[in-house]
């Protein structure tokens, strides 16, 4: 039987999805097949001026997700101004600021190639510049590169700017190992929330079909809705026909999802450049998955487990990543050619970052001052071959000895 909802949705659909199936992006713009929910955004109204929003970041996943944010401001007028920054680390291309070439000819000739970005999206080389008025702040940039663009905007935030992290790492420092959205809210003082999901940038910036996951606490001083950043706004913000937003609270679940994964796929890199299959990549990604849920519960007590599974943050992002991400291409590389992981990710990213090579570290010395390295053998291996020169071939002795997943 099929419901009487099931059916006037087939039939508004069918024509589109005739024509249109084989080819995502041409019915992205004619209302979404995929709806889960009903649209909220229109049914919001503000009582202050529309938010102003600046993205820090422009590589790969950086110009994806700016162009997603202009989209939705020249769709939501009423919610958003239409310009949006873009903070962009500056380079010359044959001579050229990359920050000129993406103003004329609207793309990112170096990170996202052959995508024509939004004309409202603003490249802009100058970072406190970038930032002037911005209501919201968007961060997504190389975690390596957080501490210092942090440090540049220390005392030029108002309090009252809310931010979103779609960075995939930690910080581990003098207050152990924190979430980045954690580390932007102490270090700025103001509230950051996280993007996380299954989602590779090249498949988004193409308009391929994908889920994402927004997490986000009200803070303290929230000033109510129609007034402030809350979750309504932020679907506004992120979602669009092609790229499916929930907005949930577990900004910790989320956050040690998404830096994790990266860790894992480099194991499933090792196993399939050393040409062992699937079989051995799915005993990885299994393996990985417990270690996450384990590290989350054991030093964020505050996330919830449901998060990973019922999230596209979670599962669906390492499964995605461990199966065509950079982490498992530069970890691939690795094991075919005998080079390092630094040496590897060079020839293949052109410039940008498998953030699995400093997220293990980061976790290694995070988990060997809390003498619990061997709780956790898989990022223990992975951290061992990638910086240790541990063979790859002694990756599943290596699981054994360490001991199996504690329940
Ligand atoms: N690319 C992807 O598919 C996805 C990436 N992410 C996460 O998003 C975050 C950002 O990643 P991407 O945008 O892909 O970056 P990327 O890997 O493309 O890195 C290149 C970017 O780093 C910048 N950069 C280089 N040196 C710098 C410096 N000294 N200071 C500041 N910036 C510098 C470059 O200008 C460029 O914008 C990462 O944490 C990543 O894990 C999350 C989801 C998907
Ligand atoms: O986070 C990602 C997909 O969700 C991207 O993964 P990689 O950095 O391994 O490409």
């Amino acid at each position: 039987m099929i419901s009487r909802n099931t059916t006037t949705l087939l039939k508004r659909l069918s024509p589109t999805l005739r024509i249109a199936m084989p080819n995502s992006h041409l019915y992205a713009h004619h209302g979404s097949p995929f709806k889960r929910t009903e649209s909220t955004q229109s049914l919001i109204s503000l009582n202050r001026n529309p938010f102003k929003i600046t993205v820090i970041g422009s590589g790969n996943w950086g110009t994806t997700i700016a162009k997603v944010v202009a989209e939705n401001t020249q769709h939501f007028p009423h919610l958003f101004q239409k310009d949006v920054n873009m903070w962009v680390f500056q380079e010359k291309i044959d001579g050229e600021n990359l920050t000129d070439i993406i103003n004329t000819k609207h793309q990112n000739v170096k990170y996202l190639p052959n995508i024509d970005l939004p004309e409202n999206l603003i490249a802009n080389p100058d970072l406190l510049d970038s930032i002037k008025g911005a209501d919201i702040l968007v961060f997504n940039v190389p975690h390596q590169f957080l501490p210092k663009i942090v440090e540049s905007l220390k005392g030029q935030v108002k309090p009252w700017v809310r931010a979103i992290s779609c960075l995939k790492g930690f910080e581990v420092g003098k207050k152990g190992v924190q979430l980045l959205s954690s580390y932007i809210t102490d270090e700025l003082g103001i509230q950051c929330g996280a993007l996380s999901g299954a989602n590779l940038a090249p498949e988004v910036a193409k308009e391929h079909w994908s889920e994402t996951t927004v997490a986000y606490q009200l803070p303290k001083d929230y000033k109510g809705e129609g007034l402030d950043v809350d979750h309504k706004v932020l679907k506004a913000l992120f979602h669009r026909p092609y790229f499916h937003v929930n907005v949930i609270d577990d900004v910790a679940g989320i956050s040690i999802a998404g830096a994790l994964k990266n860790v894992v796929a480099l194991g499933c890199g090792f196993v399939e450049g050393l040409g062992w299959g699937n079989n051995a990549s799915a005993a990885i990604q299994r393996i990985g998955l417990g270690e996450i849920i384990k590290f989350g519960q054991t030093f964020f007590p505050e996330s919830r487990v449901q998060t990973y599974y019922q999230e596209s943050a979670g599962v669906a992002d390492l499964i995605t990543t461990c199966s065509g991400g950079r982490n498992v291409k530069v970890a691939k590389h690795m094991a075919k050619t005998k080079k390092n992981a630094f040496e590897a990710e060079k020839e293949l990213l052109n410039g940008q970052s498998a953030q699995g090579i400093i997220t293990c570290k980061e976790v290694h010395e995070w988990l060997y001052t809390c003498e619990m390295t061997d709780e956790f053998p898989l990022f223990e291996v992975v951290y061992q071959i990638v910086y240790n020169n541990f063979p790859m071939e002694g990756l599943p002795e290596m699981i054994e000895e360490l001991g199996p997943i504690e329940e």
